[in-house]
């Protein structure tokens, strides 16, 4: 099957003391991808790319059979790509409207509006939250609205930056049965993360980053096994 991104020789470079160099990397549809190392290694300029928001230096990004040129081949391809960042804006409004924004850009309105806002905040484990201020909210709560935001719009890929930073256990467990459901549904989602535990429970394939440069091949674990575990 084709890939759904691809990366080839990409190189980004950040001020004087940060570059990312990627020789290779195809990511396919309806997997889940863990990108991890160290703070500053590149996981989230990784994301940024992928996400259509910043441009290589050189290289090439190739998304669902198509190459992205310039800013135009960004913005056309962005709506079907959703970065939730590490720490997500969220508008001075209702969690209703937070989530609506999107909704409306994509011509959906009404009743069917209605029924995915509330459908997307259950999957979360907001139901009821749709008249409450997002700017009121805790950190984890703030993080799970983000989330519910990007689900809301079903994008073809999901891109997240350490999502998990902060939530409590309850929440960390409804939103990898979350993600599970998503990368069964056909969704990508590629995330970064420092918890180690999470490419196993997940099933996830781990791309290692240091110092911008990925390290050795992807590992595949499976549910059973993780030699990952204790040193993501
Ligand atoms: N907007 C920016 N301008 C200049 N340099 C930046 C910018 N954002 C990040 N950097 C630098 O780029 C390098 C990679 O940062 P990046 O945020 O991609 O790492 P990371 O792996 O996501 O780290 P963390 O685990 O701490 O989130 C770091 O050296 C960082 O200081």
């Amino acid at each position: 099957m084709d890939p759904i991104f691809s990366i080839r020789h990409l190189e980004f470079r950040r001020g004087e003391s940060f570059s990312l160099a990627i020789e290779q990397i195809d990511f396919q549809a309806g997997q889940i991808y863990l990108l991890a190392g160290a703070n500053g290694a590149g996981k989230s300029t990784l994301l940024q790319l992928l996400a259509l928001l910043i441009a290589p230096d050189r290289g090439e990004i190739r998304f669902d059979g198509n190459t992205v040129k310039g800013a135009a081949g960004r913005h056309r391809f962005r709506r079907k790509i959703t970065l939730v960042d590490q720490s997500p804006f969220l508008f001075d409004t209702t969690v209703y409207n937070n989530l609506a924004f999107g909704l409306r850009m994509r011509d959906v309105n009404g009743d069917l509006q209605r029924r995915r806002i509330l459908k997307a905040l259950n999957s979360v484990g907001l139901e009821g939250f749709e008249n409450r201020r997002a700017r009121a909210l805790s950190g984890g709560e703030s993080r799970r609205v983000a989330l519910a935001r990007a689900l809301v719009i079903r994008p073809k890929v999901l891109l997240l930056d350490e999502p998990t930073a902060g939530l409590d256990d309850d929440s960390l467990s409804l939103f990898e049965t979350n993600l599970a459901a998503l990368s069964e549904a056909g969704v990508t989602v590629i995330m970064s993360t420092h918890d180690g535990g999470q490419a196993r429970r997940l099933n996830g394939k781990v791309f290692r980053l240091e110092n911008g440069r990925l390290t050795g091949a992807v590992e595949t674990l499976s549910s059973e096994y993780c030699p990952m575990e204790n040193v993501l």
